[in-house]
């Protein structure tokens, strides 16, 4: 297969050959050979498929959230062809027999996937280190969804052991003894009394991120490990990562939204870490676009509707993401925000470096063909109701994101949308290929 005028990040107009699953050739001008099948690219920006190291796909166990199919679907939608998913499901993915419960259901992907194995005081490291793991994590410094918070001898027991093996750790670095108990119970959201949604922030404070990141980091400078802190949303957090030598993510709801948009959004804006002020959401922009953040990576983590209409103390934390991450940040890279180079390197080379995703993450000959085709110039609405995620909500309603026309997972086309029945989105212009996605370490 080959794409004709395409447009790189870096300016260069190209063709790209396409060979079963590999990208065979980058030239400014290939010939089509007999029989080859042409797609004319004219007009549209070629990026390499992105990578989302941080996505909740809740099945097995919470499959009326999400599944594997409706997941990897949302994904493919929003030009991610590999994603890593993280432990907390029902079993949790923290023994051998955990990791193959997921690693069957996982064969309903359409795009290609990591497994994280997950740390608990009664995780069985034997057994789950027998398997593919991608990496370990998140480990969680303090409870989540999923209730699997780590006392800190077992947090260094387990990075001792990820040393051993080789695989980086993923940390949710918050701690709770930092938090704002008075600002829970101030408002304990009894009955007949209603909570703020930015109780949460006040709750969860930014202190306790920053806090985490430090200890997180110095048990990785004593073992050596390679710590890669998750959704950091603080620039105190970020900065604490850089200065503790670990790699760090930031994900779309800390860089687009802020305790601003809690009026707005209620408890569907309670996530953890959760939104912060104004102020750290441009201090956390700003070190996503100077390249002091890795990775931008989403937490994708759906509940339904119901489950988050909730009042504040009840409803779970978390928010989908998968669908949107891409989009969003090109229409910064479109209004100038950062560069369209910046995106590539944080959803594709830096993840694909981080978690020794050798065969992914560039557009050159021996890559995986995992591409993403988008018309820069043309952003659309973001609506909920046009998502593929089972949740079939999304924070960023209403927000402008360049949606791909094209994904494409090891040469094969997993979702087209295509201009004939008008270009709205969530229509029948769409259409998804049910192609197997593969784990990256199996
Ligand atoms: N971020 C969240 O608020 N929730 C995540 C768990 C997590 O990443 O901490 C979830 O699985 O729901
Ligand atoms: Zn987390
Ligand atoms: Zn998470």
């Amino acid at each position: 297969m080959l794409l004709t005028n395409a447009e790189l990040v870096d300016g260069h107009t190209v063709d790209c050959r396409i060979d079963g699953e590999q990208i065979a050739a980058v030239d400014a001008a290939l010939d089509p050979a007999p029989n080859e099948s042409v797609i004319d690219a004219a007009g549209n920006l070629l990026l390499p498929g992105a990578i989302d190291a941080h996505v909740h796909f809740r099945e097995p166990g919470y499959q009326h959230k999400e599944t594997w199919t409706t997941g990897t679907r949302s994904a493919a939608a929003g030009g991610v062809t590999t994603v890593i998913d993280m432990p907390n499901t029902s079993p949790p993915t923290t023994t051998g027999e955990g990791f193959d419960a997921k690693a069957t259901v996982a064969e309903q992907a359409c795009i290609d996937y990591g497994i994280n194995g997950g740390v608990t005081g009664d995780w069985e490291p034997d057994s789950l280190f027998d398997r593919p793991l991608c990496a370990l994590g998140e480990v969680f410094l303090a409870d989540s969804t999923g209730d699997m918070g780590v006392a800190s001898d077992d947090f260094a027991d387990a990075v001792d052991r990820a040393v051993d093996e080789g695989v980086t750790v993923t940390v949710h670095a918050e701690d709770e003894t930092r938090f704002d108990a008075a600002a829970r119970d101030g408002d304990a959201g009894g009955p007949g009394r209603a909570a703020n949604a930015d109780l949460w922030s006040a709750y969860r404070t930014a202190a306790a991120e920053a806090a985490a990141v430090d200890y997180a980091t110095d048990v990785g400078q004593e073992t050596g490990a390679d710590i890669h802190i998750a959704h950091t949303s603080t620039p105190e957090g970020i900065d604490a990562a850089v200065d503790g030598g670990a790699t760090c993510e930031v994900c779309p709801h800390h860089l687009y939204l802020s305790r601003a948009d809690l009026d707005e959004l209620g408890t569907h804006g309670r996530m953890n870490p959760p939104l912060r002020s104004e102020n750290r959401r441009r201090a956390v922009f700003e070190r996503v676009a100077d390249g002091t953040v890795d990775i931008v990576a989403t937490d994708h983590a759906p509940h339904t509707r119901e489950e988050k209409n909730a009042g504040l103390w009840d409803a779970p934390s978390g928010v989908p993401g998968v669908e949107t991450m891409l989009p969003l940040l090109l229409e910064s890279a479109r209004k100038g925000e950062f560069t369209y180079e910046r995106v590539v390197d944080l959803v594709a080379h830096n993840p694909a470096e981080i978690f020794d995703l050798e065969s992914k993450g560039r557009i050159a000959p021996g890559y995986d063909a995992d591409l993403v085709l988008v018309d820069p110039d043309d952003p659309r609405a973001i609506r909920g109701d046009d998502t593929h995620s089972r949740c079939e909500w999304t924070p960023f309603a209403g927000r402008q994101g360049v949606f791909p026309e094209l994904t494409m997972v090891r040469g094969q086309v997993v979702y087209e949308r295509t201009p004939a029945g008008g270009r709205g989105r969530g229509g029948d212009d769409e259409q998804f290929s049910d192609i197997d996605g593969e784990n990256v370490r199996a």
